[in-house]
């Protein structure tokens, strides 16, 4: 990072300290790391090379957009470099348009599961729920696919990904999508659709070398056309909507450029796609939401009242068709801008070759839901509609097999399950009780499958994702049994270790490097090569160090002090950048990072909020627990907190409702905690899932849907709970223990049966902290 915008984002404040480089320090440091005479366990270590070895991943978005522009960076093309790796003979490097959308989640998740290299980009628009666009991006996250935050618009963010790594292809399904919102906000169709799309073609066109490109048209160029089926020899100079006609325009464009500059392009007109991770605009959708919560749905007619009707197309066949198209696009001939040869130009159908009417699909729905549409009929407004659609998809079939297998009975059932996972249930009440518009949270649906829905037969697998596209593992049999070791990789001795239960004094960044407080010491070791350096060291007055944080960048670190101060260091420029005073009246145990926003808990009770880019940096205080802040822990995200403290009490903090002004300023006050709550952990796969664990009277891991509040399950776990871990690989938690048996204990997650329980340790296991290295098993990345 720039040293100016370093000193823009963290003005530095003249402080009192300063930094003596002691090598005697350093030898002492030293000889910590590499006795093994230990009579502490450096339990962090241990646990996190455990986790490691059982293929964990960082918690820590690397995503970041902390300090910076949202791209570039030597770490941010890394990022890129490793998503578009190519792990199978014969695999392509794809630039995944739209990522974070729904066609491109599947996609990109296809591509990666084969062993093709992905990276994606997509601007996070508000056109639906974004955190929605944030769900999938974590799922892809998990799987290794980067997405990088932009828009297609910026050709500067362009021609550096092409820069960075020498795509193949490029799958561009990046759009302003909707047929009726192009009436309330053309110019976005105009943005996305044409503006988007030539900016893209032009970074194509000269990127050497070319890649082949297959996008995103659309069912709706057919226009009125109504000859039946829609074959791509149809004509489509009708459009009926602004939408349809800027995807028309669009095949017009891309065909110019194949022409002039040899690019290969294929376009795939998609016939109403639908299934899980869906759009909420869409029919389907909105239909489903209203009438889980009682709603009425409108039902457009035609003229006479004839049903409007869809070739409806399930995601597995159109991503089917995606990878067929991408497969057989032929390469692109021109180079240095040029055109070298004819390149292929080729249009296809993807649809399901069935159409059903609006009315049908409602009847199919309310039978999966087991409930009752309110229906309004009303004659279709003039919003661009048009009466039907249907598919001959021959030229797909003859190109690449193309052969869809899904009908809307099988998809729409599967589409459900996924929309109760995400969206919650709140077992035990009736159907009406769910939760819309919110974001992930399989557990209380899995939670309804084990103890509601499945009384008297054995539950069916929760499908977040099809089958074959899903890499979490849903058929037992096919998966290889797994060694968890059962002692440590490593074990460093840490002698100075504070052992106090209030304290978070280790934390893995996303360097691969871990930070842990010494009494009044800051220290780092890498785990990339195993070196070991100070970081700080701290007068009595102002030490012991009480809390370590990195931030999302890896570079740069938070500590928290027994004087009610927080530092922020360089750990790169062994720098210290600021000191964050007047936070707290006393110690501040707890750190956690939401980009540039610090969120610092202090023994005073209190939780504020500071914006490290600004000078007067406390942005928000939030005001709710009795006693010490000793847990803290933001959502994915970022738009929840949960913290922790001393008063058994677990507050559910949401940014939006947050305000100062309130008289209770917390979202849910969770209360059924008997002792200390320290142990904090959201789940990588469910946005709303929060676990935690509480201390000594309590020894209890607790599930809670924090959307809702409610408690989905609790377990007895005999001893006290310090540290909680999801795996992001596997529906597994990892706790770390104190009295009685200072265990760590691996559960299978929702059953919470144990995978395995790892006993044996002298002393409490305090702290836990995840490698963001990927197991090499996994090859992904060493
Ligand atoms: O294949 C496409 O090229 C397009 O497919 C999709 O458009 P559509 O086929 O219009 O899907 P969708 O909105 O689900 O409406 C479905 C039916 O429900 C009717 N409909 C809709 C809303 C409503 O409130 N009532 C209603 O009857 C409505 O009249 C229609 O008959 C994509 O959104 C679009 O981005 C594009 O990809």
């Amino acid at each position: 990072m720039p040293s100016a915008l370093e000193d823009e984002l963290f003005p530095s404040t003249p402080g009192k300290f300063k930094i003596e480089r002691s090598h005697g320090m350093n030898r002492q440091f030293h000889r910590c790391f590499a006795s093994t005479s230990t009579m502490f366990l450096w339990a962090l270590f241990l646990i996190a090379l455990t986790a490691s070895y059982l293929s964990f991943q960082s918690f820590v978005d690397s995503g970041s957009r902390y300090f910076s522009a949202s791209w570039g960076g030597i770490q941010w093309e890394k990022q890129v470099r490793n998503s578009a790796q190519i792990h199978r003979s014969g695999g392509m490097s794809v630039l995944v348009t739209g990522a974070a959308g729904f066609v491109g989640t599947h996609v990109s998740l296809a591509l990666k599961k084969r062993g093709d290299g992905v990276v994606g980009i997509d601007n996070f628009n508000s056109y639906y729920d974004p955190s929605l666009k944030k769900a999938r991006r974590s799922l892809l996250k998990s799987h290794g696919v980067f997405i990088v935050e932009g828009d297609i618009n910026d050709n500067r963010l362009l021609d550096k990904l092409f820069d960075t790594v020498a795509f193949t292809h490029v799958m561009h399904l990046a759009a302003q999508a909707g047929v009726r919102y192009a009436m309330e906000n053309p110019h976005s169709y105009v943005h996305s659709n044409i503006a988007g799309l030539v900016t893209l073609l032009e970074v194509c066109k000269t990127a050497n070398p070319q890649p082949s490109i297959v996008w995103a048209s659309s069912s709706s160029v057919y226009g009125l056309n109504d000859n039946v089926p829609f074959s791509e020899s149809d004509r489509t100079d009708q459009p009926a909507s602004l939408y349809a006609a800027t995807k028309k325009a669009g095949e017009e464009i891309t065909h110019t450029y194949n022409h002039i500059y040899g690019l290969s392009v294929t376009g795939l007109r998609f016939f109403t796609v639908y299934g899980p991770w869906g759009r909420p605009d869409m029919a389907y959708f909105s239909f489903t939401r209203n009438i889980l919560q009682g709603k009425p749905i409108t039902i457009y007619r035609g003229k006479n009242r004839v049903d409007l009707a869809r070739d409806f197309t399930y995601i597995d066949d159109i991503v089917k068709g995606c990878l067929g198209s991408l497969d057989t696009s032929g390469k692109s001939t021109g180079s240095g801008g040029k055109k070298r040869g004819p390149a292929p130009y080729r249009i296809f159908n993807l649809g399901n070759t069935s159409p059903v009417t609006v009315p049908t699909l409602v009847s199919i729905l309310e039978r999966h839901l087991k409930m009752k549409a309110k229906k309004n009929f009303v004659d279709m407004p003039g919003n661009g509609d048009v009466p039907f659609t249907h598919a001959n998809i021959s030229l797909a079939r003859r190109e690449f097999g193309y052969k869809p297998t899904t009908d809307l009975q099988t998809g729409l059932r599967k589409f459900v399950r996924w929309y109760l996972s995400y969206y919650g249930y709140n077992h035990g009440k009736p159907l009406d009780r769910f939760i819309p518009n919110r974001s992930a949270m399989d557990f209380d649906f899995a939670h309804f499958m084990l103890t509601e829905a499945f009384k008297n037969k054995p539950p069916g697998p929760v499908e977040l994702l099809p089958r074959e596209f899903s890499s979490l593992p849903q058929d037992k049999q096919a998966k290889p049994r797994r060694h968890i070791p059962q002692t440590s990789e490593r074990t460093l001795d840490a002698p100075d270790l504070v052992d106090d239960y209030y304290l978070n004094l280790l934390d893995w960044g996303s360097c691969n490097v871990i930070a842990i407080a010494l009494a009044n010491t800051v220290y780092l070791w890498d785990a990339t090569n195993g070196s070991t350096s100070e970081v700080a060291t701290f007068e009595d007055e102002v030490g012991p160090v009480t809390s370590v944080s990195w931030a999302p960048d890896g570079r740069h670190i938070a500590i928290g002090l027994d004087n009610s101060e927080v530092q922020l260091w360089d750990s790169t420029a062994n720098k210290r950048l600021r000191t964050l005073r007047g936070c707290h009246r006393s110690r501040v145990g707890s750190i956690a990072w939401n980009n540039h926003i610090l969120t610092t808990g202090g023994m005073d009770g209190c939780i504020v909020n500071n914006d490290v880019r600004v000078r007067s940096h406390i942005v928000e205080t939030y005001r709710g627990h009795k006693q010490e802040v000793c847990g803290l822990k933001w959502s994915a995200s970022g738009q929840q907190l949960a913290s922790g403290g001393n008063d058994n009490l677990l507050p559910i903090w949401d940014r939006s409702v947050a305000s100062s002004n309130s008289p209770t300023q917390w979202l849910h006050r969770l209360e059924d905690h008997t002792a200390a709550v320290k142990a904090l952990a959201w789940c990588p796969f469910q946005g709303n899932l929060l676990a935690s664990g509480g201390g000594g009277g309590d020894r209890c891991i607790k599930f809670w849907n924090t959307h809702t509040g409610a408690c989905l399950n609790s377990v007895d776990t005999g001893s006290h709970v310090c540290a909680l871990l999801w795996n992001k690989n596997e529906r597994e938690l990892l706790s770390s223990h104190g009295f009685t048996q200072n265990q760590l204990t691996l559960w299978k997650y929702p059953s919470m049966a144990k995978v395995a329980e790892l006993t044996g340790h002298t002393s409490r296991v305090l702290y836990m902290a995840q490698s963001p290295v990927l197991d090499p098993a996994h090859n992904e990345e060493t």
